[in-house]
């Protein structure tokens, strides 16, 4: 079994200082290399908290967080900007994320050659050619701006500037709520053949089970910002234990739920 690449330990997460809200109550996670883990859970359960708390963008007030074995729950930002480019994040939004004013070649050069992935504009050029290619979006798009895209593209040119950091870990929050259910179902596949090729890890976070259900090979359900149950998805969607999973499960329309969109370990669609 692969090792753990990021795991917490009791984290605990407290909005508005110390007389705040608590949002997580004291959960554990464990991603292990090259494996794609669901966080599910309703809207307020603490998804969105709990990623920005493994990739410390919310401070924890409790509970420990370790990267490719090393404690970084408090690690000072400097000491945690050369890991930045390991860890990489994929938006719901991509209109929010991606600067409005640069051309889609600006948006996706210049990370390569701040992070010193490519020693010119001619290699960043090249690499960037290429992962257009693997996202499946025309030449003609760098020039574009983000606004001229749709938002499949969109999202497509999110995946690819995350992919061309060569992370070692990738978080997608809710990033294909916002899109038709075919198209969501292009921009999934994508992402988990990328994973699959890439030996990528991934934090899935979906209030939609199907989305879950297609993509990852375990899943969290949280509520209240616990843990409420947590296994091989196959395993908590076939048998759940708690009877908080069962209720959503049950709140989904099963038709919905199509496992032949993609096989879960390839990430390939199914032919049918
Ligand atoms: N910056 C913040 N300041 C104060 N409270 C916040 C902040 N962000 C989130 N919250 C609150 O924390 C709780 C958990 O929010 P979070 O966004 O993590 O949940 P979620 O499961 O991702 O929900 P959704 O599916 O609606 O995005 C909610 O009650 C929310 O209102």
């Amino acid at each position: 079994m692969a090792e753990n690449l990021l795991t917490a330990t009791g984290l605990e997460v407290i909005y508005g200082g110390r007389r705040g809200v608590k949002v997580l109550h004291g959960v554990d996670i464990a991603i292990r290399r090259g494996e794609t883990v669901g966080i599910v859970g309703e809207s307020g359960s603490g998804k969105t908290t709990l990623g920005r708390a493994l990739l410390r963008l919310v401070d924890v007030s409790a509970g420990s967080i370790h990267f490719d074995g090393r404690e970084i729950t408090h690690l000072p930002e400097a000491e945690m900007r050369p890991l930045r480019r390991r860890i990489q994040m994929i938006f719901q939004d991509p209109m929010a994320s991606l600067n409005p004013r640069h051309t889609i070649r600006r948006i996706l050069v210049e990370p390569l050659l701040l992070h010193g992935l490519a020693k010119n504009a001619a290699e960043a050029e090249a690499r960037v050619a290429k992962i257009l290619e693997r996202v499946t979006l025309p030449a003609a798009c760098l020039d574009r701006n983000p606004h001229e895209l749709s938002g499949g593209q969109r999202q497509r040119i999110g995946i690819a500037r995350a992919a061309l950091l060569e992370p070692d870990f990738v978080l997608a929050d809710e990033i294909v709520s916002g899109l038709d259910v075919s198209t969501q179902a292009q921009v999934l596949k994508l992402l988990k053949g990328l994973s699959v090729d890439l030996g990528l890890a991934m934090a899935f976070i979906s209030h939609d089970l199907s989305v879950i259900r297609a993509v990852c090979d375990r899943v969290y359900v949280l509520r209240f910002g616990k843990v409420e149950e947590e296994g091989a998805c196959a395993e908590v969607f076939a048998n759940p234990k708690s009877d908080y999973t069962r209720i959503l499960l049950d709140a989904i329309p099963l038709p919905e739920i199509n496992p032949g969109w993609l096989d879960p370990k390839t990430g390939i669609e199914d032919a049918a």
